[in-house]
């Protein structure tokens, strides 16, 4: 049986907009400031690069219930013994990487579009990533953005807990829930901010009031 990972407060992380900090420092600051899972996600890095700032996150998440996440790397997220592998549509079929990560490892699966949710399998895929829901510069090969109505109609019909993503800001916290999503997944909101651990409690208050 495979431990489920909280969504609630999903950080996502870009290489490009965590500098001047970096994603390790972000990632602490963050911590702190009450994320419940960070994404590595960096387009360009090889398979080592990979690792080696995965042990540095591993580190800085050691003695906390925050999860990590790896992004399209199996063979990171394998030799890192990550909690959760994401995957998009393009990169894998769900069933190859099942095979490759294993039984334990959470899968998250990217779905832009209702007709895509109905081919979830539950019984491979942990989690579903929907968006975008705004347009966003972070990812500009995104996928035509959904909205609320969009979230909440691929929310609705999910057979395993969602992540919304895309353009969120804390503004957005409490109709994204509304919608229907179990959490927020964040890049720019968060990455590159002045204060990373005020971005961030903004958003975990915010999460917390709406379920209230
Ligand atoms: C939580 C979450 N949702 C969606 C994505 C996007 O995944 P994908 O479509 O594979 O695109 P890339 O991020 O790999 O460019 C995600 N990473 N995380
Ligand atoms: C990584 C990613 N995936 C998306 C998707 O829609 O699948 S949108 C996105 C980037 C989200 O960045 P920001 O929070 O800065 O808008
Ligand atoms: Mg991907």
């Amino acid at each position: 049986m495979r431990q489920m990972i909280d969504l609630s407060l999903y950080l996502v992380l870009d290489p490009d907009l965590c500098e001047p900090l970096g994603m390790v420092e972000t990632t602490r600051r963050a911590v702190a400031g009450g994320i419940t899972a960070v994404q590595l996600r960096h387009k360009t890095a090889t398979t080592e690069e990979f690792i080696a700032i995965g042990k540095e996150l591993k580190e800085v998440l050691k003695g906390t219930e925050v999860a990590l996440v790896i992004n399209d790397n199996v063979e990171a997220a394998h030799a890192l013994q990550a909690d959760v592998l994401h995957i998009g549509q393009g990169d894998m079929p769900v069933e190859e990487a099942r095979k490759l990560i294993g039984p334990e490892m959470i899968l998250g699966l990217s779905v832009e579009r209702l007709d895509l949710v109905k081919q979830v399998d539950a019984s491979q895929v942990d989690y579903i990533g929907i968006g975008p829901v705004f347009a966003t510069p972070t990812k500009p090969d995104h996928k035509p953005a959904i909205g609320f109505d969009g979230l909440a109609e691929i929310a609705v019909a999910s057979p395993v807990p969602t992540v919304a993503i895309g353009g969120l800001k804390a503004e957005h916290v409490a109709q994204i829930l509304e919608a229907g999503a179990d959490g927020l997944a964040i890049v720019s909101a968060i990455c590159g901010q002045k204060d990373v651990t005020s971005a961030t409690e903004e958003f975990s208050k915010l999460i917390k009031e709406a379920r209230s």
